[in-house]
């Protein structure tokens, strides 16, 4: 008999994240602790607290409002080595502590002029904190690695060809092990940022690139109605993405595109509820209608740090307003993981902790 879905069911889960964006997913804890540290070194003196810059989870008016915290505020406490490091481990450790098992992290590759990063730099220091932290966890759980993470660099729907070649390119040279004994690779490139910015035709050479260097592809597809045109939907299309992300306003005809192509929806209930880009609440998700038009769904939590609400919680969200079963909630973890993209081998070993 199948119990109700409840708290410790879903954290006990393996889970795979396949949607969330670094400097969305730093707990507002964490940046008070760099805050603070840079506050003792006479540095971001003109930043204010986090805690009073930040507005809880659901209070931001619109969703540009939402893009606004990044450009304002977080990317101006994050800027230099120590802090992305200092941001990035934490992120991690929640995503272990949640039971995520496999975590595909991406992030936008960001120029910090002052203490000399590139977007080359920019990517090391994240991937040197990922193997940091993955190394302290190896000897800590007698050399198992407990959370698999992998990397996806992100093109920021505003920037120039040239830039999203740079990103593309940064991509290609991170597909590999950093060294011997590291765990983590850049797996594929995504499209994001405010929707409100367009055209993206011009990136389409960058995703090209991608593609025939053996990159994944996902995209941010139709998060809002200006960023939903049939023009722009096709552009997308014709990127061969495998997964899309939120997929919110996306017109019947290109519905069954989705369908016959066996393309990957990302889904962040609580993201787009408290962000306002879907309306209504939870049980109005378009998370039904893909899953009953039979599409392999990915819960994600896309910015755990602003919408705080972890992965475990969004399959307890998905359980409660769809009236999911036991059964039907690790059937929708393991239709996660099989759109993982770190190779056959590695999700069939994950597939088996259900076992
Ligand atoms: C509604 N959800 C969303 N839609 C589109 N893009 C989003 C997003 N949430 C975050 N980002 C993108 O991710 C960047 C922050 O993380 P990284 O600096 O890359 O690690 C933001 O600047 C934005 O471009």
């Amino acid at each position: 008999m199948d119990l109700p879905v409840d708290q410790a069911f879903c954290h006990r889960l393996p889970k795979a994240e396949l949607h969330a964006h670094l400097s969305g997913s730093v707990r507002r804890e964490t940046l008070h602790s760099i805050w603070q540290r840079k506050q003792a070194k006479q540095q971001c003196l003109d930043l204010e607290d986090p805690s009073l810059a930040l507005k809880p989870a659901g209070d931001y008016p619109t969703v540009v409002s939402f893009f606004q915290i990044f450009n304002k505020y977080i990317y101006r406490l994050l800027d230099d080595a120590e802090s992305i490091a200092d941001a990035t481990m934490p992120v991690l450790e929640d995503f272990r502590i949640d039971g995520v098992k496999y975590l595909e992290l991406r992030t936008t590759p960001r120029a910090i002029p002052g203490p000399g990063i590139d977007y080359a730099e920019y990517v090391h220091l994240v991937r040197q904190a990922i193997e940091g932290w993955n190394l302290a966890r190896y000897f800590h759980n007698a050399h198992n690695y407990e959370l698999e993470a992998h990397l996806i660099l992100s093109v920021d729907r505003s920037m120039t060809l040239a830039q999203g070649m740079e990103v593309v390119d940064v991509a290609i040279a991170n597909q590999a092990l950093l060294e011997p004994g590291c765990a983590s690779r850049v797996l594929g490139v995504d499209l994001c940022g405010n929707p409100s910015v367009t055209p993206i035709s011009h990136l389409a050479p960058a995703f090209r690139r991608a593609k025939d260097a053996g990159l994944n592809i996902t995209v941010h597809f139709a998060e809002t109605p200006t960023s939903s045109t049939d023009t722009e939907l096709e552009e997308l299309f014709a990127w061969s993405p495998s997964r899309l992300g939120h997929a919110i306003h996306v017109p019947p005809h290109l519905i069954e595109v989705v369908q016959s192509k066996d393309i990957a929806l990302e889904l962040c209930l609580s993201c787009n509820v408290l962000s306002k880009l879907t309306e209504g609440g939870f049980a109005d998700h378009h998370f039904g209608m893909w899953r009953n038009n039979g599409c392999k769904v990915a819960l994600g939590t896309d910015d755990v740090g602003v919408f705080e609400s972890a992965l475990s919680n969004e399959y307890l969200l998905a359980a409660k307003h769809f009236g999911l079963s036991e059964g039907e909630v690790v059937g929708l973890a393991r239709s996660a993981i099989s759109a993982a993209w770190a190779g056959k081998e590695r999700m069939m070993k994950l597939l088996d902790e259900f076992s």
